[in-house]
């Protein structure tokens, strides 16, 4: 709220009679309507209060009719705010209101919170990642479109961090994640074991055993993540880009999108907490069929399992979306964080222990020779091409 407003627009409210410089007009009257919105923070209730009564006074004149009753608080305190200034012309009152506008204006300006912790510009140098700041809004963007924004290890450190850095910018009060291209988010690269693929049992088991501290940092980030976390899925999500949802506050899909997380095919097992989150969300038969049989389901039908909050036409998702993070955006700061950690606090330490779980079993199964043959099956598909 601000509170210390500049004492030359705090002097404009408390003496009616206030001198007036000739530089007030209706343009300029208008002019402060507009400024008003733009304020970052809500002014405390005295500066609205007689915000009102001088437009009031600049619109209407002096006050008239009878003083509300002892019960109308509101209504009484308006009353009294604008018959304060009973005599001032509607010029002084139209010139008065704007001096107050723009001290709250240069005060806003002032006051607007630095962003904290490390810089993001590093990460802007990581392949495949786009990392920003739109407002109030920390966004994450997968920009490696030719690949179906496939996850790089560079890109899991990557958002990982950026996840790290969002939770200490004050500047910003919701991280959201977002992709580039027809895809949400293909999954894990699975070139990313190419390497190993075909190597010595030591060499395989040294890139799980890296691979498993990728993974688990990267899903520690999203369990300790205390801002609201957002996902807007344009396109089709596979695999890790699927699991992580259960541990989102918020996912708004196009129609034209889908959920896929292959494990079995692929050899694998779930991650992402996914074997917790998605039990809690849709029950234990839902949860198989996407992480035990691994059916692809429709943006639909994951919005009937609660892992999407809106669907939305494919032709009004990147506009629909915008207007939500930005709503989502200007919600007060604190209570969202402390709602969001009210709302997860209860399941937080069982998240850490399953994402524990959770790795060492995968990194098993990447040493499993059905992983190794889909994988290899996979990258024989693109050599065939
Ligand atoms: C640190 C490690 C952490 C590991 C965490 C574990 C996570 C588990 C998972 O995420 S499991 C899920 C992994 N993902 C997949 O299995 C999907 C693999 N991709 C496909 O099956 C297909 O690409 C498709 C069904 C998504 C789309 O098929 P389509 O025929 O429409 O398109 P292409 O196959 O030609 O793909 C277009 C180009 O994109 C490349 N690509 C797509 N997905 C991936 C991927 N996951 N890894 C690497 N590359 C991918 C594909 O190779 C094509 O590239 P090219 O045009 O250069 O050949």
């Amino acid at each position: 709220m601000l509170r210390n407003i500049s004492l030359t627009a705090r002097s404009v409210l408390y003496s009616p009679q206030t001198s007036v410089r000739c530089f007030s007009s209706q343009s300029e009257f208008e002019d402060a309507q507009k400024k008003l919105k733009t304020l970052k923070e809500e002014p405390d209730n005295d500066i609205k209060l007689n915000l009102y009564a001088l437009f009031k006074q600049a619109t209407t004149g002096d006050v008239q009719g009878k003083r509300p009753g002892m019960i109308d608080f509101v209504g009484r305190a308006k009353f009294d705010a604008w018959n304060s200034l009973k005599g001032q012309t509607q010029d002084e009152a139209k010139t008065n209101y704007a001096k107050l506008v723009g001290g709250l204006v240069t005060e806003d300006a002032a006051t607007a919170p630095e962003p904290t912790g490390p810089s993001i510009d590093g990460l802007d140098k990581v392949d495949g990642l786009e990392v920003s700041r739109e407002g109030k809004i920390f966004k994450i963007t997968l920009n490696r479109p030719k690949k179906f924004n496939a996850l790089t290890l560079d890109m899991y450190k990557g958002i990982q961090k950026a996840l790290e850095v969002s939770n200490n910018d004050k500047s910003t009060s919701i991280t959201v994640i977002a992709a580039n291209g027809t895809y949400f988010c293909s999954g894990n690269d699975l070139t990313n074991f190419k390497a190993a693929a075909g190597g010595t049992k030591e060499q395989v088991a040294e890139m799980a055993n890296s691979a498993k501290v990728v993974l688990h940092d990267y899903v520690d980030a999203y369990i300790k993540h205390e801002k609201p976390l957002i996902a807007l899925i344009n396109g089709p999500a596979v695999g890790i880009a699927v699991t992580v949802l259960g541990m989102f506050d918020y996912v708004i899909a196009t129609d034209k999108s889908s959920f896929h997380t292959p494990f079995a095919p692929l050899g694998q097992s779930p991650e992402g907490a996914s074997s917790y989150t998605f039990p809690l969300i849709m029950g234990s038969l839902r949860a198989s069929e996407l992480l035990l049989v691994c059916k692809k389901i429709s943006a639909q039908t994951a919005k009937d399992y609660g892992l999407v909050n809106e669907v939305v036409p494919d032709n009004e998702f990147q506009s629909q979306s915008q207007k939500a993070i930005e709503a989502f955006s200007q919600l007060p700061p604190e209570s969202l964080r402390i709602n969001k950690k009210l709302l997860r606090s209860f399941h937080k330490d069982k998240l850490l222990e399953v994402n524990d779980t959770e790795c060492d079993l995968i990194a098993e199964r990447w040493q499993s020779k059905e992983c190794h043959q889909a994988i290899a099956a996979f990258i024989m598909k693109g050599a065939k091409k």
